[in-house]
């Protein structure tokens, strides 16, 4: 699996904990920061969200883990990019559903919501669910996909 992590400046610290999180991760072959490098970069966090998503939608990578300050701002943008599929999850049983039940790829958070500890724990987690396309739910997301196209 290979993963983005991105972040505004308000997602910065717990974004680089996360990549560290991730790159300890011997289940992750990759983990792509894309920034920001430090809080001096100022980039707005959709131009962060739509580039993380938009290396999922080119095949460069496979999932994505984004963070703002509330993480709603990074899955509005991150779900602009066609084929992808991003939510915001502070739960453990959220992050599970919104990749089993929605095929998502893109997890977001919040700092000023969650703190490190949790945060990396769900992210753990995530990282070992899967989407089954013979599954129930698979026919549901293809309506997504099918709105996509049309
Ligand atoms: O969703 C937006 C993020 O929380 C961002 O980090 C902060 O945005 P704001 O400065 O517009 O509140």
């Amino acid at each position: 699996m290979r993963i983005a992590v991105a972040a505004d400046s308000a997602g910065l610290a717990l974004k680089n904990e996360l990549r560290e999180l991730l790159r300890e991760d011997t289940r992750i072959a990759e983990v792509r920061d894309l920034g920001v490098p430090d809080t001096a970069d100022d980039r707005a966090y959709p131009l962060l969200g739509i580039a993380a998503a938009e290396t999922i939608a080119a095949g460069e990578t496979d999932r994505a883990v984004l963070v703002c300050g509330t993480g709603i701002g990074m899955c509005i943008s991150a779900n602009k990019v066609p084929g992808v599929r991003a939510t915001v999850a502070h739960d453990s049983y959220s992050a599970e559903r919104s990749v089993k039940s929605n095929d998502c790829q893109v997890l977001t958070m919040g700092a000023r919501v969650i703190g490190p500890e949790l945060a990396k724990r769900i992210v753990t987690e995530w990282v070992g669910h899967s989407f089954d396309p013979r599954s129930t739910s698979a026919s549901k997301v293809a309506h997504i996909s099918e709105y996509e196209r049309t």
